[in-house]
């Protein structure tokens, strides 16, 4: 039985990059032989076992048919005699199929170091095509990896397998998980540009295609959004919030956390007017349709992304948070009091904020 780390940990430590997660393939090795050695399994589909001290997985070497559609549907092959070569020939992207063993030797039968001196993200064997998952992997990867290019025939396998209908077996929540790692990464927009490239972007999301024919700003948008080093939520804002109808779509066709939604929906509406409601009532509306009274921090959070987007001054920035300030000096419970009629309270609570808007305006304005 000989053990080798593979994937990722290989790949990242030849980049020099931190190697976040190792995993181990098995070879020669059995379910029973792994139990005695103290491994819990753990895997589903196939055998993949739990190191009784590092916690790492461990997975038998195996080879994969597909059967069926989508992701699901494989005959897996796990067996003593399934060679490291064989397991490393079904695995997505050269880069990603090479293993080092525990005396240090790297095995790289597919080219992985070529590929990773050239660039190049290519995929091992035709096999890549029986997972539609690894098409957003690959867009994912050039975001991560800047710099790095497609290869011209896994684009062309890319292509085939939207083409095909393969690509829409996706189910939202990967797709969700690897946009969002993308949109993490450091060159976001490369994985929109592969995913276009590929005509994979129509299928998942069409409102980013229909934005990159209007919006020749989009590159520069997200180019921002890294350098400020903004969270998720303000990406996925940046990405499709361009429009109300555009952010509602595609949030919910990948079903994505409501905050992220939210935020979109929010840049879309109002991200333009932070920067021309000058009024005290355009301003007080502004605040009441983000819930900003209740939740302040939804103000901070728009201020932090629409200046990406929309040229949003200095100064408005300091305005709006005086505005907020003012707005939430009113002591809402006093004013109820004074209100005879409970339904008259909302207007009251409004016009209470209103004042005190116009007060903070006019302070600044003596200077
Ligand atoms: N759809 C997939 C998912 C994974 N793999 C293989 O399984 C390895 C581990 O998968 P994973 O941890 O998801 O990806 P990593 O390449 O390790 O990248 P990351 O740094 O994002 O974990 C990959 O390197 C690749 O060899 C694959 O071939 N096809
Ligand atoms: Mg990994």
């Amino acid at each position: 039985m000989k053990t080798y780390i593979v994937g990722g940990a290989v790949r990242d430590a030849l980049l020099g990059l931190p190697v976040q997660d190792k995993d181990w393939v098995v070879v020669g090795g059995t379910v029973e032989a792994m139990l005695a050695r103290g491994f819990t399994a753990v895997g589903k589909d196939f055998p993949v076992f739990l190191h009784p001290h590092t916690h790492e997985e461990y997975a038998l070497a195996r080879t994969e048919r597909k059967s069926g559609h989508g992701y699901t549907g494989f005959v897996v092959h796990a067996a003593p005699d399934v060679t490291l070569e064989d397991d490393l020939l079904r695995r997505d992207l050269t880069i990603n199929a090479m293993a080092r063993g525990e005396d240090g030797t790297l095995v790289d039968p597919y080219g992985g170091q070529r590929d990773l001196a050239a660039k190049r993200l290519r995929h091992v064997s035709p096999a890549f095509a029986e997972d539609p998952v690894r098409i957003l992997r690959v867009a994912r990867f050039a975001a991560r990896f800047d710099g790095f290019e497609v290869a011209e025939e896994t684009l062309t396998l890319m292509r085939e397998m939207v083409v095909s209908g393969e690509a829409d077996h996706l189910v939202p929540e990967r797709v969700w998980q690897e946009i969002s790692r993308g949109l993490m990464a450091p060159a976001p927009m490369r994985m929109i540009e592969v995913l276009d490239a590929c005509g994979a972007l129509a299928r998942c999301l069409p409102e980013v295609v229909a934005r990159r024919r209007i919006d020749p700003l989009l590159p520069g948008v997200l180019r921002c959004a890294v350098a400020r080093d903004l969270p998720l939520a303000h990406r996925w804002a940046l990405l499709v919030g361009h429009d109300v109808a555009a952010a509602e779509s595609a949030s919910a066709r990948l079903k994505v956390p409501l905050p992220c939604r939210d935020q979109a929906v929010m840049l879309a509406r109002d991200g333009e007017t932070l920067s021309t409601a000058s009024s005290a009532v355009a301003r007080l509306d502004l605040l009441s349709r983000c819930d900003a009274f209740r939740r302040p921090e939804r103000l901070t959070t728009l201020l932090e992304a629409a200046p990406c987007a929309h040229p949003v001054p200095g100064a408005a920035v300091v305005r709006w948070q005086a505005t907020l300030a003012a707005a939430q000096s009113v002591d809402g419970g006093a004013v109820a009091r004074q209100c005879a009629d409970k339904s008259a309270i909302p207007a009251a609570i409004r016009s209470a904020r209103l004042v005190a808007i116009e007060a903070a305006d006019a302070a600044v304005g003596r200077g």
